[in-house]
């Protein structure tokens, strides 16, 4: 079985923090981390405003990401063991992939990928005091939050939402404990549904096949028939 969960949201709503925690806590566990795709410093463009534009989806190589999800699914087991995660073999069925990153749910050809969709929030003033705190490899501009960074965070978001990508909102503003029991109740939930659902257990006890039973047509599977993939 394979889950593909997306830790989205704003910018310092501590994605990449309740990304840890759950890595380290969920068995078989990958990790792609959004920002390891951004295009090198001289390929980001001015924008009119004098900003280096870094918070648009064109600054991130997004087919590379595309790519590395892809080589996931292919194998996971392989992907795992190439990054260093050895599979637990008392779950070796169970493989998850958590995607973090800002701006997750606008590229299209990823947006039916997820088996759940998370956007952490936190109110403008937060968010910019916890930015102010940061130190990115390219460090902000004086002015760059304001005039560069929270408008695209609100054009990306009213686009996704009039778009009606379907996500789980977080509240930023809570602990780093309770987001994390949060989410990793909600994912085991997850797993646990589904591999209920692609269970072999039959709908109905199994009847012997004797004479007059058993007429040759198979009765529709239920939510069993559904793929275990995303
Ligand atoms: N639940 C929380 N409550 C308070 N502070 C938090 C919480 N989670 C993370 N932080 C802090 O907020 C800052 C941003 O956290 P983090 O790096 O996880 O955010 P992010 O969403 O990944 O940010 P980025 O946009 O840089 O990727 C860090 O200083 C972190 O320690
Ligand atoms: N990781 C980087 O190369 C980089 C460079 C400049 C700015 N950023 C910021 O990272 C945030 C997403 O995590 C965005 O808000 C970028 O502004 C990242
Ligand atoms: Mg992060």
């Amino acid at each position: 079985m394979k889950l593909i969960v997306g830790i989205g949201g704003v910018t310092n709503g501590g994605k990449t923090t309740l990304t840890n925690s759950l890595f380290k806590a969920l068995p078989n566990c990958c990790v792609i981390h959004q920002d390891d795709f951004f295009k090198p410093q001289d390929q980001i463009a001015v924008g009119e405003d004098g900003f280096k534009q870094w918070d648009v989806l064109e600054s991130l190589d997004m087919e590379a990401m595309l790519g590395t999800v892809r080589a996931w699914l292919r194998s996971p087991q392989k992907f795992a063991r190439a990054h260093g995660v050895s599979v637990r073999p008392d779950a070796a069925d169970t493989h998850v992939l958590i995607l973090d990153g800002f701006l997750l749910y606008s590229y299209r050809p990823m947006v039916d990928l997820y088996s759940r969709r998370y956007f952490l929030t936190v109110p403008y003033e937060e968010c910019k005091w916890r930015r102010s705190t940061r130190s990115y490899t390219v460090p902000d501009p004086p002015g760059l939050f304001d005039g560069h960074v929270w408008p695209m965070y609100q054009k990306y978001r009213r686009e996704m939402e009039a778009d009606g990508v379907e996500v789980v909102y977080l509240d930023g503003m809570k602990s780093r404990e309770e987001l994390f029991h949060q989410v990793l109740e909600d994912i085991q939930n997850s797993l646990l549904n589904r591999s209920q659902a692609v269970a072999p257990t039959p709908a109905h006890p199994a009847r012997p096949q004797g004479p007059g039973l058993g007429g040759g047509h198979r009765a529709a599977r239920p939510t069993a028939a559904q793929p275990d993939t995303v």
